[in-house]
């Protein structure tokens, strides 16, 4: 193990092995989380979520998957639901696979990352706010990581650069501690997920 090279006094540890989704929980529950990038303007989309789990923070835009459906589907009608961009499943990269885990809860999140990296107004239209999501652009270099969940700033740069990664995050009831958190980068034969 080693740690990573962050700019923050949390220290992140690094596994080579497969420990990240050994949080034992009872229940699990698959989710997906868009990042919408505008690689040539280098900004980035974000939503203001205005209600559930993450209220008051900014991500990227995500949901539950409904019965029946595959990761990609899911990511795709969760962009339209909430900031009204259309976007295909093929143009989506999957870039990690985050387990997050609250200490008192008995539910597992399993959330697939994907990025969508070349954002154009007139392939995807123009982001609309949602009962769920206020959208807003944001400078790749002011990202608004301490308005974010507490362990993004570790794992959303390393995405942005291109890194494919598993992690997991137990976080404390208060949903802003991080009681413990591990990340890896997945190799080239590895499927993500
Ligand atoms: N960036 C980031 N996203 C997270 C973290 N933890 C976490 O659950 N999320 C995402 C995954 C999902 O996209 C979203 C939660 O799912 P959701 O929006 O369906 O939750 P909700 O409670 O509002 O669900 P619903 O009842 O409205 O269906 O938050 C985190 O640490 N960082």
């Amino acid at each position: 193990m080693t740690l990573a090279n962050t700019s923050s006094s949390t220290p992140l540890v690094v596994i080579e092995d497969k420990q990240y989704e050994r949080y034992d929980r009872p229940y699990s529950k698959d989710l997906t989380l868009c990042i919408i990038h505008d690689r040539e303007n280098r900004k980035m989309l974000l939503g203001m979520k205005q209600r559930g789990l993450g209220q008051g923070k900014w991500n990227g835009f995500g949901g539950k998957l409904e019965p029946g459906e595959t990761v990609l589907q899911a990511a795709v009608r969760e962009v339209q639901e909430e900031c009204g961009l259309t976007v295909r499943e093929e143009e989506l990269v999957k870039v990690a696979h985050l387990t997050f885990a609250f200490t008192s809860s008995p539910t597992l999140l399993h959330t697939h990352v994907l990025l969508l990296p070349t954002y154009s107004p007139t392939l995807h239209g123009l982001p609309k706010p949602s009962p769920e999501m206020v959208p807003k652009w944001f400078r790749e270099d002011e990202i608004p990581y301490g308005e974010m969940w507490t362990g993004d700033r570790y794992w959303w740069p390393r995405v942005l650069g291109g890194e494919k990664l598993r992690g997991r995050f137990l976080f404390e009831d208060d949903q802003v501690g991080i009681r413990e958190s591990e990340i890896r980068v997945v190799t080239e034969e590895e499927e993500l997920y």
